[in-house]
Order: structure tokens, then C-alpha cells, then sequence
């Protein structure tokens, strides 16, 4: 191991993550609280404000990815279509295979300018989760229970608030609901067979009303549905503490774009659309696994330094004040004050730990262990 492996995989290294990542989310929260007011002024400039203070933030965990690992991200797409990314509206649909697919979702984002505004339909839990399940009460992520009959209504309005959105987005549909385990993986094609439907090797079923509800709400809002296929070099399994500990991967992400207007209107004819699409993605799969790349030609869109000058500009400013505070406590002898700067430290890594456990498959949710059974059947 490398001296610079070494240090990035150090406690003390962690700390600092944590630290400036807990300390200036909790500020940026606290900033997005002060906007309230503002949204009954202007909404339009309450938005812009959320946008950028999100992008303090989310722009943090790009970092660890981008620059700490080095992770690499390629992507896969018609080069015709390149110029779209980043100037439109779309519904990125994309599998969930990993921890870190979100992140890996984030880079691109922040790659093509829209990290700030691009938004998910999320589970209700993380609604809860300090710093970013606050930061998303603001920039108006759309939460769902994986109840159908709470999620039509609240999904459909939260989705028709986005029609005068100021800025472009994209909106992430992890369709299979959950994470991939084997035993979701069995219980899915269980269901699967009893609906007729061809088995994925890859993929879970996906769920087609979460997908029906975000087009019909979006037409006239995105102009496409981004079809994202992701997956990593050399069969490896990211964790975001291993990006944390600078391990590099390499993600391949495949993208084909597909016009909104394709996609049937009816629930029954979109969800057959639906089925279909992730039989194309897992036969993507199978040309990974076989050859070690996707069908179709690369193209190179290098990070940018945005995210990296956000992280030193508040590492400056919340590390210098702490740097002076800790000299003084040191030179002050007093041992209760030593005590207190270890347990602040403690704290810390402590809280971002659980953060980063949030992410963690094996501590996911039951949803998908057991079949449900149809009220259609
Ligand atoms: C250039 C690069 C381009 C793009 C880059 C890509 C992306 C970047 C974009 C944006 C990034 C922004 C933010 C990302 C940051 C962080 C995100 C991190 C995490 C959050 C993600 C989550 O929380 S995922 C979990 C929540 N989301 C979802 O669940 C969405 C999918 N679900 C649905 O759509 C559901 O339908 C629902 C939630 C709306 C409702 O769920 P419910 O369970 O109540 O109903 P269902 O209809 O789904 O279930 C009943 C039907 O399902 C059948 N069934 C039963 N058991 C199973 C089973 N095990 N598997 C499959 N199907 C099953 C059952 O038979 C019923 O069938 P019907 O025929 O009646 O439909
Ligand atoms: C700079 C780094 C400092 C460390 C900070 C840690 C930050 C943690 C970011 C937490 C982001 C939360 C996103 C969680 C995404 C996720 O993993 O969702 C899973 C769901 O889809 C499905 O859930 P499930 O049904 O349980 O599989």
C-alpha cells in the first residue's frame, strides 16, 4: 500500500470528511430553514437558493468518488444525443445494483450540470435521515411509502408541483423498488412467472405504477426517459466506506434516450413498455458480463472542478476556526476540555459512520422478501 493509500484509509482522514460534511450540512439545513419565508415571496427564487445550497452538499459525496477514489465513470450513449444531457427535463430510469448507484447517478449529474435540481422517488424512510432528508424537504423530492393506494395521490401531486420547476432536472426512478438481493431476486421471479412474464437474470421485477404515475405527471415537463444500465469493472462490489478508504473503481453507465412521446398512456400498455425495457436492460447485462463493456460507443465527459472547490472552500472555513479552538484546548492543559474536543470527535465519526450505513444493502429494507399478493389476481 501507497503512503497516499494509507492516509486516505486513516481514521484521522475520515474525520475531516465527516466533520466538514456534518458541520456544513447542518449549516446548509439551517440556511434552508431561513428560505421558508421566501418561498411565499418568490417561489421561483426560493428554488434557485435550494439549488445551490443542495449542491453545497450533495456535491461533498462526488468529491470522495471523484477526486478522494478516483473512481472513473464512462459512459455509453449516442453521441447525437450527447449535446441533450444536462439541457432538458428527463426520468432517469436506472437499476439498483449496487451502494453506490445513487453516487454514481450523482457524478454524472454533477457532470452535466444538474446535481443541484435532480431529484428521485425515494423511500418515505429517508425523509428522516439528518442533513440529506432535510435538504430534500426542500428541494421538493418526491417520497413515496411503497403503499399504492397512499403513493397515487401524493406521488401525482408532488409531481405536478415540478411542471413550473426553474431549473433542469433530472427525476430518478429506481423501478425495482429495492435493492438487488438473491432472495428479492428469487421472490421477483416468482412473481414474475405467475404474471407470465419472462424471467431477469439481472434485474427484479421491476414495478411498473411508480413508472406510469411519473410519465403521465411529467409529460410536458420532461421531454425523456434517460434508460441508464450501470454496472463496475472487473465484477467489483462498491461501498461507499471503501470509497471513503480511496479505493478506485470504474463505472460503466449505458444510456439511450427515448423520447416521452413513445411511452403508451395507458397504465396497462406502459407497464408492458416497462417489462420490456428491463428484458433489453438485462440482455445489456449479459453483454457486460460476456464481453466486459456495453453495445455502442463511448463518450469522454471529464469532472469538473466545481465540486472539489465547494469541499476546500468549506473545509477551509469550518476546519481553520476548529484548528485555532484545538490549539487553544491543547495549550490550556485543562483535561475536561481535552475530554470534551475527544467526544466532539467521537461524535463525529460516530454520526457520519451511520450516515454511511444508511447505504448499506445488508441494513436495507424487507420490501421485496416476500410477495405481495396482487389485487388483480
Ligand atoms: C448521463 C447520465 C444520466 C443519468 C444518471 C442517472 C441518474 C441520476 C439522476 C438523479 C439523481 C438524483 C438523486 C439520487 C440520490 C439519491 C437517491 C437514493 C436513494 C433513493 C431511492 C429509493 O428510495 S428506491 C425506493 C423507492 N422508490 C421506488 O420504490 C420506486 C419504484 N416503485 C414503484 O414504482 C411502486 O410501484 C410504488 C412505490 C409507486 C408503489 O409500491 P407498492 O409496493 O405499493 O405497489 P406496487 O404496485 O409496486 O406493488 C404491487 C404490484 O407488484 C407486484 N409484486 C409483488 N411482489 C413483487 C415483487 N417482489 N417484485 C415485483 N413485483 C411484485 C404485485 O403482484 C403487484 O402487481 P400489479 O400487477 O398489481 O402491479
Ligand atoms: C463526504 C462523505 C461523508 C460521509 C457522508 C455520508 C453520506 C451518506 C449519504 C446518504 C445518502 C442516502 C441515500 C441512500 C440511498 C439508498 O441506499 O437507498 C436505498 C433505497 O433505494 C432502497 O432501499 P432498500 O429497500 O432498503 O434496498
Amino acid at each position: 500500500m501507497g503512503l497516499i493509500q494509507l492516509l486516505k484509509s486513516q481514521f484521522l482522514s475520515h474525520l475531516i470528511f465527516y466533520y466538514v460534511f456534518l458541520a456544513s450540512g447542518l449549516i446548509v439545513n439551517l440556511l434552508q430553514f431561513c428560505t421558508l419565508p421566501l418561498w411565499l415571496v418568490s417561489k421561483k427564487l426560493a428554488r434557485k437558493i435550494n439549488i445551490r445550497l443542495c449542491y453545497c452538499i450533495s456535491s461533498q459525496i462526488v468529491v470522495a468518488l471523484e477526486w478522494w477514489s478516483g473512481t472513473e465513470c464512462t459512459l455509453y450513449t449516442d453521441p447525437k444525443n450527447y449535446p441533450l444531457y444536462g439541457n432538458e427535463n428527463a426520468i432517469a430510469v436506472l437499476n439498483h445494483c449496487s451502494e453506490i448507484d445513487f453516487l454514481c447517478g450523482w457524478t454524472f449529474c454533477e457532470r452535466f450540470g444538474v446535481l443541484g435540481s435532480s431529484k428521485v422517488l425515494a423511500k418515505h424512510e429517508l425523509r428522516y435521515l439528518p442533513i440529506i432528508g432535510w435538504m430534500w424537504y426542500f428541494l421538493e423530492i418526491v417520497f413515496c411509502k411503497r403503499k399504492w393506494e397512499e403513493d397515487r395521490r401524493t406521488v401525482a401531486e408532488s409531481l405536478q408541483n415540478l411542471h413550473d420547476y426553474p431549473e433542469n432536472f433530472w427525476f430518478l426512478l429506481f423501478c425495482e423498488g429495492t435493492r438487488f438481493t438473491p432472495k428479492k431476486h428469487e421472490v421477483s421471479m416468482q412473481v414474475a412467472e405467475s404474471k407470465g412474464l419472462p424471467k431477469l437474470k439481472y434485474h427484479l421485477l421491476p414495478r411498473t405504477k411508480g413508472f406510469w404515475v411519473t410519465v403521465q405527471n411529467l409529460r410536458g415537463t420532461a421531454a425523456a426517459v434517460y434508460d441508464c444500465t450501470l454496472n463496475f469493472r472487473n465484477k467489483q462490489v462498491p461501498s461507499l466506506l471503501d470509497i471513503l478508504n480511496g479505493k478506485k473503481y470504474h463505472a460503466d453507465l449505458y444510456l439511450r434516450r427515448i423520447p416521452l412521446e413513445l411511452i403508451p398512456e395507458g397504465e396497462a400498455e406502459c407497464a408492458a413498455w416497462l417489462h420490456k425495457l428491463y428484458q433489453e436492460k438485462d440482455s445489456f447485462q449479459e453483454h457486460y458480463t460476456q464481453k466486459g463493456c456495453f453495445p455502442g460507443p463511448t463518450v469522454t465527459h471529464p469532472r469538473r472542478p466545481w465540486a472539489l472547490i465547494n469541499w476546500i472552500l468549506w473545509a477551509c472555513m469550518l476546519l481553520y476556526p476548529l484548528g485555532l479552538l484545538l490549539v487553544q484546548l491543547v495549550s490550556s492543559g485543562s483535561i475536561l476540555t481535552i475530554l470534551v474536543s475527544v467526544t466532539v470527535a467521537c461524535a463525529a465519526s460516530l454520526g457520519g459512520r451511520w450516515m454511511i450505513g444508511q447505504t448499506e444493502t445488508n441494513r436495507g429494507s424487507s420490501y421485496g422478501n416476500k410477495e405481495v399478493p396482487s389485487k388483480n389476481n
